[in-house]
């Protein structure tokens, strides 16, 4: 012991090792005032000395997989308003009703700009498509253009089309399963054309005749390709700037997306126009409304095929998802299905199947869909708002720049609001006759349905063409089918595919015809 101890103050007291510690510590020191930087939390106060909210003390490269469950758990450490920094960027985390009101709502006119993202908003969309547009002229008259052809007149216009292709739907899942013995099918495929032609057919007046149709595979791919690519926090190449200009692969995939969206769009966009040079009478849709009004509204060719690309994937993804979460779902919740069912056959009977305009008179139904977008939102973080000015919350910093998350997996889990939040309950929505749009707008924001569609000015224009193909689609599988799951194929409700819209990872379910008349109903169809 007493030669170690010798042993040890020799080390630090023989003159040779002098150097090396004037070397060590100077080098230790500038090292440290570089990686902290990078490295930690970095506290920002403003001139009344309000901090950023409360976080972790380490800073990150990028959240992928399952980054709710760490958003999650950081709510609870952190509380309701939390901030992480990813490199270095600086985000906010909304996690309680109130002040995502308080924030997205109320002060819309300072929470609803996007951040420059490298990856979605430059390098893919390049500043355009609504979604990636600042706050601010370009989005507005963006957003004009795009929700007028989403009034309920034009809805209305729409509904013979999305009433044809939930009957295509629900035929090509009966012709599929009849093919297999167990009477299985894995649906995403299916409801990927269902969403898909819907949004083909609002965006371009045109749908696919096949489900083999090539142009199928290719908007899905496109799809999924861009919601990998664009998750707030996936990819590291957003937060550490001198990665932007180096080529890497996500680069290239990113500028290749880019490319493709605008080839395989523009392709669509020239036969619209054909079509309508042709003197043909083109059914009034999106790419229409954009071609008539180009010169008028000074739109240039990026603007039109980026505007019709995202409209278009935007509203595919997200819509097949939910429709795969609930043919996923079904199956362990006999008595949901048990009491759905019963309540069709009192409302409707077994000689047709559910419309449009039986919406109201299935309440039950309506609180499925509800809750299934409840427990399966695919965007468990909406698409992230950025601060356009300086803000202060309850003495809580947020500085211009910032980006805010709705936690929309914590404000979905909210005991308060939904209690017994991780059980599928659509009893909980009983009573609730709003539509998601009239909800969205209610001033007690504690009987809010869902954040699903996000919040405040951004709210997804997409909703109301969304909710009617969901309604049609989920009320008729109802009525049609019984579900199972297949022995020794269990379905997972916790895993699922993509970075940002989340869809289950691919299974097959067991459907067997609940109603002797729904031949005779499938075979109307022209
Ligand atoms: C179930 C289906 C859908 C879901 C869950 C969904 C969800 C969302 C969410 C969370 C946002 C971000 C809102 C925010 O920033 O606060 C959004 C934005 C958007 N959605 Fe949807 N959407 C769906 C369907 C659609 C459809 C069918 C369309 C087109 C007809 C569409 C077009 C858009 C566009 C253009 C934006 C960007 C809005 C902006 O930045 O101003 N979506 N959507």
């Amino acid at each position: 012991m007493d030669s170690l101890a010798s042993a040890a103050m020799a080390y630090l007291y023989l003159p040779v090792n002098y150097p090396t510690l004037v070397f060590l510590l100077p080098t230790t020191l500038i090292l440290l005032y570089f990686l902290s930087p990078i490295a930690l939390r970095r506290i920002i106060v403003d001139a009344h000395g309000n901090c950023v909210p409360p976080g972790p003390g380490t800073r990150y490269a990028f959240l992928r997989k399952y980054a709710e469950l760490a958003l999650y758990s950081w709510a609870k450490t952190y509380g309701p308003l939390f901030s992480i920094w990813m490199g270095s960027q600086l985000f906010v985390v909304v996690s309680d009703p109130h002040i995502a009101r308080e924030l997205l709502v109320t002060n819309g006119a300072i929470f609803s700009t996007r951040k420059k993202y490298f990856m979605k908003n430059q390098t893919i969309l390049n500043g355009r498509a609504i979604t990636a547009s600042e706050y601010g002229e370009k989005w507005r008259q963006h957003r004009r253009i795009a929700t007028s052809v989403l009034t309920p007149k034009a809805i209305q216009g729409y509904s013979e089309v999305l009433d044809y292709e939930a009957h295509v739907f629900i035929r090509s899942l009966y012709e599929e399963m009849s093919k297999d013995k167990q009477f299985a099918v894995n649906p995403a495929h299916f409801s990927g054309r269902y969403a898909l032609n819907n949004m083909l057919s609002i965006s371009f007046g045109t749908r696919t005749d096949s489900t083999s149709d090539p142009l199928i595979k290719k908007a899905l791919e496109l799809a999924m390709d861009f919601m990998d690519l664009t998750g707030p926090w996936s990819n590291m190449v957003d937060f550490f700037e001198p990665l932007q200009w180096i080529p890497t692969t996500t680069r290239s995939r990113g500028r290749k997306l880019h490319d493709d969206l605008i080839s395989v769009y523009g392709a669509m966009i020239n036969s619209v126009r054909a079509r309508m040079d042709a003197g043909e009478d083109v059914p009034d849709c999106l790419v229409k409304t954009l071609l008539s009004n180009q010169d008028k509204e000074k739109l240039d060719w990026e603007d039109l095929c980026m505007l019709a690309a995202v409209f278009t994937l935007g509203g595919v993804h997200s819509t097949s998802g939910i429709i795969q979460w609930f043919m996923a779902l079904i199956p362990s919740n006999p008595d949901i299905q048990a009491k759905a069912h019963k309540e069709l056959d009192q409302v409707i009977g077994r000689d047709r199947w559910p419309t449009a305009e039986d919406e109201s008179n299935l309440p039950y139904i309506r609180a499925i869909i509800k809750e299934v977008q409840r427990m399966h939102a695919p965007f468990w973080m909406a698409t992230p708002h950025c601060a356009g000015e300086n803000f202060t919350y309850n003495r809580m910093y947020i500085p211009k720049g910032t980006v805010v998350v709705l936690n929309c997996y914590s404000l979905h889990h909210n005991e308060e609001r939904y209690p017994d939040s991780f059980a599928f309950n659509p009893d909980r929505y009983l009573g609730d006759y709003l539509s998601c749009a009239e909800s969205a707008k209610l001033a007690n924001v504690m009987e809010r349905d869902h954040w699903t569609f996000g919040a405040g000015r951004r709210i997804c224009p997409g909703l109301p063409i969304a909710e009617q193909e969901l309604w049609l689609a989920i009320s008729r599988l109802l009525w049609a089918f019984q579900f199972e799951a297949l022995p020794y194929e269990p379905i997972s409700l916790e895993e699922y595919e993509g970075l940002s819209g989340r869809t289950p990872i691919p299974y097959r379910v067991r459907l067997t015809p609940r109603v002797e008349q729904l031949r005779d109903i499938l075979e109307r169809l022209k």
